[in-house]
């Protein structure tokens, strides 16, 4: 990479055509596809260069690195010094496997985890060869000609062309959290300090309100960002709080299995076992039965849950989300675009003294003034072949003016805008102001109440009246009662341009009220029905009117129709104890501010709840923030608002919400079979090695046996538990608490006593066997072990569903890896050299049996306490 430009020019001492000139561009064709190309390769990637992301060799080495297993490893070389090489070489072997696995799995995640991110970088709008086109960021070059709205951040050091109304923080560069007002025109040549320096935009900025466009001067680590080392080294992606609780589970399991395997070596001692052998057992023991890898597993399973998430249009930015998405109990979303389609047409148009008509009946005035002005007052580009882009509400009207003949390039050409004050949904109007010659007209279109309060006149059928504000207002009413998003339209004549846009919203001539059909999302309903089932309540937060909220709300389920609405007129009037008192009750919020939506998580946080939020917004970032899943909107909604959340609506859905609620249970609910299954396990090897000396018996396991265990019947078949499908109540069950602790609802129970079973049957085995003078005991009691870990294994795959509801086409892996295992074992009892290894003998097709008979045992035992449940805890997930 060579030096930018940027190291050795100053450019906001440079005027814009300087820069232009310099940098071989233009504003409005921007660069050739050739000369980027080019550029790509001068200058490199538009990326800081972050802290290494982990090779494969150190990610491969890691596996080894974990404590038990250097311990075990260094045991096995001296047992293999003083004793037996072969064991040594039987365990390092099995220790590699083991890694192999583990890697294999780390780097499944790995790469699910960075094709999310890329799925996550932020777009940005260039003029490249005359046409506009979005590019991800990263592939912008010096000379670059970049178009910047509200709620982007800034992709790269820009010198700025033009800019309207562009306010700018950079608040990551200066420390200074006020916007700075941006002004290509304005640069002081003595600025040096970035904060000063009003002609240009700097990457990592936000652009918090208008727009403008500039020339990319520096891009990657040549940007002011990229020179402020602090700000390029990743923050770590701190441990989700399950992964928290389970090392610290992690660690008090440890100290009991270490003191465990204590007694067992110092009785096996006491028997006059060899030292050596003793020695191996117990330290085998503890590297099975020490859960050490379930953070691990768990870091996987949220990887790769995303992976699937993404698939269903939910993007996940922060990997914790998966498994709190099942805690929501409460889900505050937008209307416009979640709920409903965003996608406007306009159905009436009424009139000041309420004459009013559908556009399926032919207007009996002239509507040819309205359409002008509502079809100037946009934002709306007319692409290839007529297709309009833009705002939906405003391709609406665009559309709606066309169908009475209004043409908006020809009207845009014939009134050039001349100033303007942006749509924002803090003023929930827009103002343009266009001039010909020497008429200068203002239109502007917004929420009635706004635009009506700067409305002297009115339109009726015949003429221009004084306004009847409260009539007027009456009207909207009516029209947002049935559903309808209504817009004021008005416009005032001028003699000269005024001296600023903010002045021009008065006197103004109210034209006619608008009233727009946003159909509901078709699969919003149900999924709302769904949202109710699991418990979770659903509120409306939204920009628009109230009585359009609540119709539409009704629509779907969300309210009664006599439900009282809370506005963002009364919500600063209530301190933040009466708002927590009400917040719970209300289910929908309309003319909401973004404030307000902060006020309104944080009420509801008060009251124990856990808060989905959606936004798309600038101001809407500290709510999303705050939220326990913060929810951006991937089509319509801002680079900030998505910087800040959890998560992100690829398809701006409602339903896709509940759909990752859905799948966040699922993966928790998988977590917690694994935990299940491999507590269970080790218990039931613990059990076997700590009780057989008491019983009088023999040392029942090898050492190699414990890790073949642990590597075959557990490590292995156990992570096909998370390819296990949803129960399928599980969204007809209230949120678990975030707080519950994982081994909730009976599970380090059902661990101990699954493990004594499976001991028992193993010592039973082992104890008649040696009864009857067979000198395969051991083998059986291998053979037992192992079989009734796989029996269990299929058994845990529900908490409550028989096996025979389940059915194996649920989850093919885990039959396969049931399979898999079972021809496993039967090899080191059959393959005479895995007999030399293992220490085993073949048995005989009547031993076999009894081996498989004795550990079925396990399946009926789970299975008959799945069948208790079912009858005496019929409705609840999990009893405790
Ligand atoms: N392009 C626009 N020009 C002028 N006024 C608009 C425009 N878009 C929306 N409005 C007005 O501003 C109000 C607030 O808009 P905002 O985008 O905050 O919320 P919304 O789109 O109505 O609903 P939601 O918050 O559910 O997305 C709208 O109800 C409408 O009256
Ligand atoms: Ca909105």
């Amino acid at each position: 990479m060579t030096d930018s430009p940027a190291a050795t020019t100053l450019w906001h001492a440079s005027s814009a055509e300087q820069t232009l000139a310099t940098l071989e561009s233009s504003a409005e064709r921007g660069l050739s596809a050739e000369v980027v190309q080019a550029r790509t390769i001068e200058y490199g990637e538009n990326v800081l260069q972050h802290a290494r992301s982990r090779g494969l060799l150190r990610m491969l080495l890691a596996q080894f690195a974990d404590t038990m297993v250097v311990v075990l490893l260094v045991a096995a070389l001296i047992a293999g010094i003083v004793g037996e090489p072969e064991d040594m070489i039987a365990i390092i072997a099995i220790v590699i496997l083991n890694a192999v696995l583990g890697f294999a799995q780390e780097y499944r995640a790995d790469r699910a985890m960075a094709a999310l991110g890329a799925l996550a970088q932020p777009l940005t709008q260039v003029r490249r060869d005359g046409t506009e086109v979005s590019v991800p960021s990263t592939a912008l070059v010096p000379g670059d000609i970049v178009l910047l709205a509200a709620g982007n951040i800034v992709p790269a050091d820009m010198r700025l062309l033009d800019a309207v109304h562009l306010s700018i923080e950079e608040a990551a560069l200066t420390g200074e959290s006020v916007p700075s007002r941006k002004d290509p025109a304005a640069c002081p040549a003595n600025a040096s300090a970035v904060g000063d320096q009003t002609c240009m935009s700097f990457k990592g900025t936000t652009v918090v309100a208008g727009r403008g466009s500039g020339i990319v001067v520096a891009t990657g680590m040549c940007t002011e960002l990229g020179r402020i080392a602090a700000l390029l080294r990743d923050e770590p992606e701190s441990p989700s709080p399950l992964q928290q609780r389970l090392s610290v589970l992690g660690r008090k399991l440890a100290i009991a299995v270490v003191a465990l395997c204590t007694i067992i070596f110092a009785a096996g001692l006491l028997r006059g076992e060899p030292v050596l052998l003793m020695f191996m057992t117990a330290l085998s023991l503890a590297v099975a039965a020490i859960p050490e890898a379930l953070p691990a597993v768990v870091a996987i399973s949220l990887a790769l849950g995303a992976r699937r998430m993404v698939k269903q249009q939910a993007l996940i930015r922060r990997l914790p989300a998966v498994e709190t998405l099942g805690s929501v109990t409460y889900i505050c979303t937008d209307k416009t675009g979640t709920l409903t389609e965003n996608r406007m047409h306009v159905d009436s148009v009424v009139l000041g003294d309420g004459t009013a008509w559908t556009l399926s009946q032919p207007p009996a005035h002239d509507l040819t003034p309205l359409s002008e002005v509502m079809t100037l007052c946009t934002d709306v580009t007319v692409g290839a072949e007529g297709a309009l882009v833009g705002d939906p509400t405003e391709t609406a009207l665009v559309r709606a003016g066309a169908d009475v003949g209004v043409n908006k390039s020809a009207l845009d050409a014939h009134w050039p805008r001349v100033g303007e004050v942006p749509f924002s949904s803090e003023r929930a109007r827009m103002t343009t102001i266009h001039r010909h010659e020497s008429r200068v007209i203002v239109c502007t279109k917004g929420a009635p109440e706004r635009v009506i309060a700067g409305c002297t006149s009115m339109r009726s059928a015949d003429a221009i009246v004084p306004i009847d504000a409260a009539r007027v207002l009456e009207q909207a009413e009516s029209m947002a009662v049935s559903g309808l998003r209504v817009l004021a339209i008005a416009t005032r004549t001028l003699s000269e341009q005024p001296d600023s846009a903010e002045h021009a919203e008065q006197e103004l001539t109210l034209l006619a009220l608008i009233g727009l059909i946003d159909p509901p999302r078709a699969e919003a309903k149900a999924a709302v029905e769904t949202c109710q089932a699991a418990g979770i309540h659903v509120v409306m937060i939204t920009g628009d009117h109230p009585a359009t909220a609540l119709a539409i709300a009704t629509r779907l389920g969300i309210a009664r129709a006599d439900d009282v609405v809370l506005t963002g007129q009364d919500i600063p009037g209530l301190s933040d104890e009466d708002l927590a008192q009400r917040v719970t009750d209300v289910r929908v919020f309309a003319r909401v501010a973004p404030e307000d939506k902060l006020r309104i998580v944080k009420a509801l946080q008060s009251r124990g709840q856990y808060v989905a939020m959606t936004g798309d917004g600038v101001n809407d970032a500290p709510a999303l923030k705050r939220a326990n899943i913060g929810i951006a909107m991937g089509r319509g909604g801002t680079d900030v608002a998505r910087e800040a959340a959890h998560m992100v609506l690829l398809d701006d859905n409602f339903a896709t919400i509940v759909k990752a609620v859905h799948e966040g249970r699922r993966i928790y609910d998988n977590i917690r079979r694994f935990v299940r299954f491999v507590l269970s396990t080790n218990a039931g090897e613990i059990w076997t090695l700590f009780l057989a000396p008491f019983l009088g018996l023999p040392l029942p396991l090898l050492p190699i046996h414990i890790l073949w265990m642990n590597l075959v019947t557990d490590g292995l078949p156990g992570i096909t538990l998370a390819a296990e499908p949803a129960e399928p109540d599980s969204m007809q069950r209230p949120p678990r608490s975030p707080q519950e602790s994982l081994l909730a609802g009976g599970l380090w129970q059902h661990a101990l006593r699954v493990g004594l079973l499976m001991a028992a049957l193993a010592l039973g085995t082992q104890a008649l066997t040696i009864r009857d003078g067979n000198s395969h005991w051991q083998t059986m009691t291998f053979t037992v072990l192992t079989l009734s870990q796989l029996f269990h294994l299929m058994a845990i795959r529900s908490e409550r569903i028989s096996i025979w509801t389940l059915g194996v086409r649920g989850n093919p892996a885990l039959f396969y890896a049931v399979v898999a295992a079972f021809g496993l074992q039967m090899a080191t009892l059959y393959v005479p050299a895995m007999n030399r290894i293992f220490h085993t003998v073949p048995l005989s097709w009547r031993e076999l049996a009894v081996c498989v008979a004795v550990s079925s045992v396990v399946l009926f035992a789970v299975e008959g306490e799945k069948w208790w449940l079912r009858r005496h805890h019929p409705s609840s997930g999990f009893p405790s």
